[in-house]
């Protein structure tokens, strides 16, 4: 077991920066999974921390010793990937104990740690099996067993679990939550996979562009992002996003106004150039949301497309009808458009005239021009909450 601590790390190929000052420290035995675009450097901070690659600038710590220089297998860590590298020819006790017998163990102490790691992760009776009779969950795991057996103090798991089909993928999910909790070591996980991140995570780091824009616990990346990038990535389907301007009783868009205190939002002025973002599933149909703490007013809109997913009616809404319908890839081009989430059982059709209120305790601001995040949840013109001011984003 042990902490990572990455001080000022920089990995520049040519022009590219590939990892741009980041400064991360990961907790003994905590389970990080880095996530961002593809691109961003998520597979290059893991090849700087195992020793793959050396950082143009910075100092990489495991526990308490500068490994910045040191050999891969000087450094305490093993890798698992993606593409899983078994020895075609060996049976998976021989492909699980092959990096102990070229450190030279005896016999019985190979046996011994081969034994606990197939036990761990449920390959006990198939260690004389070919990886050709193996299942690609079994394979992976004999890939898991291998990084075990060298005891490390960190685990390094670059998209392991990518290659296997979706229901294995959510079985091994689990596997991987119990060996977390068996060994207690130390686990930094690269996936593209929101629902991994989600599920197995103690902390989300979310990279883009090389540069790390928040680390926080799951919830906390979901319910609190630190600036508009995350509150985008985080989250399927996307946040939406609105720009506005703040005037003196609320919020004034291009096709509806929102009625709130400013002066009770910490962080927000009048004039602001702000972005409103909120969650597809805090978007409400008038109708049915009595019951809503703090509603704001409503917004007259039409419905466009549904789309029916079995737990929840997708529902693409216009909000000027004289706008061009496009479904736009990137939200913030969007200006005139809203997806809300709705139960399966809601009677709504296409082209229906509609009011919908957004849920003020779920709305997001964030400065349009720096991205950062000024306020989670806003109090409605009666309303006393002043909202949740957002936390500092680490650099
Ligand atoms: N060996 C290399 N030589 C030159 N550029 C590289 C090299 N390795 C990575 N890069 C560049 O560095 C940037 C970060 O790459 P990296 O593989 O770390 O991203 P990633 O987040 O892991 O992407 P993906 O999710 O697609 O695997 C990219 O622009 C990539 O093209």
């Amino acid at each position: 077991m042990a902490r990572v601590r990455l001080e000022h790390v920089t990995k520049r190929y040519d022009d590219v920066v590939a990892v741009d000052d980041m400064n991360v420290e990961i907790e003994d035995g905590e389970f990080v999974c880095l996530v961002g675009p593809s691109g961003c450097g998520k597979s290059t901070t893991m090849e700087t921390i195992a020793g793959l690659t050396r950082p143009s600038e910075g100092t990489v710590y495991i526990g308490d010793t500068d490994v910045t220089n040191l050999a891969p297998k000087d450094r305490g860590v093993a890798m698992v990937f993606q593409n899983i590298a078994l020895f075609p020819h060996m049976d998976v006790f021989d492909n699980v104990s092959f990096g102990l017998r070229l450190r030279t163990f005896d016999d019985d102490e190979v046996e011994r740690r081969v034994e606990q790691a197939a036990d761990i992760v449920q390959l006990e009776g198939m260690l004389d099996r070919m990886p050709d009779e193996m299942s690609g969950g079994q394979r992976q795991r004999v890939a898991i067993a291998r990084a075990i057996v060298r005891n490390p103090d960190v685990f390094l798991m670059d998209e392991p679990l990518a290659n296997l089909d979706a229901k294995l993928r959510v079985h091994m999910r689990t596997e991987l939550q119990r060996l977390h909790r068996e060994l207690e070591t130390t686990i930094i996980y690269v996936t593209h996979d929101q629902a991994e991140a989600m599920t197995m995570s103690d902390r989300i780091a979310v990279i883009n562009a090389g540069e790390l824009q928040q680390i926080d616990p799951p919830l906390v990346c979901y319910n609190e992002p630190a600036n508009l990038f995350v509150a985008g990535f985080i989250g399927s389907p996307s946040m939406n996003f609105v720009r506005g301007e703040v005037v003196a009783d609320g919020l004034e868009t291009k096709n509806f106004t929102l009625e709130f205190d400013p002066a009770g939002a910490t962080g927000v002025g009048v004039g602001d150039d702000v972005t409103l973002g909120v969650r597809p599933e805090d978007v409400h149909l008038s109708r049915d949301a009595d019951d809503l703490s703090r509603p704001t007013k409503g917004v007259e809109v039409t419905t466009d497309v549904l789309e029916p997913m079995g737990d929840e009616i997708f529902v693409y809404l216009v909000l000027d009808e004289g706008a061009e319908r496009t479904m736009e890839e990137d939200p913030l081009d969007s200006p005139d458009q809203l997806l809300m989430s709705v139960s399966p059982d809601t009677d709504i059709s296409e082209d229906e005239t509609l009011e919908v209120v957004l849920d003020g305790s779920k709305i997001h601001l964030f400065d349009t021009a720096s991205g950062e995040a000024l306020v989670h949840g806003i109090a409605d013109r009666s309303g006393s909450d002043p909202g949740t001011a957002p936390t500092e984003a680490e650099d």
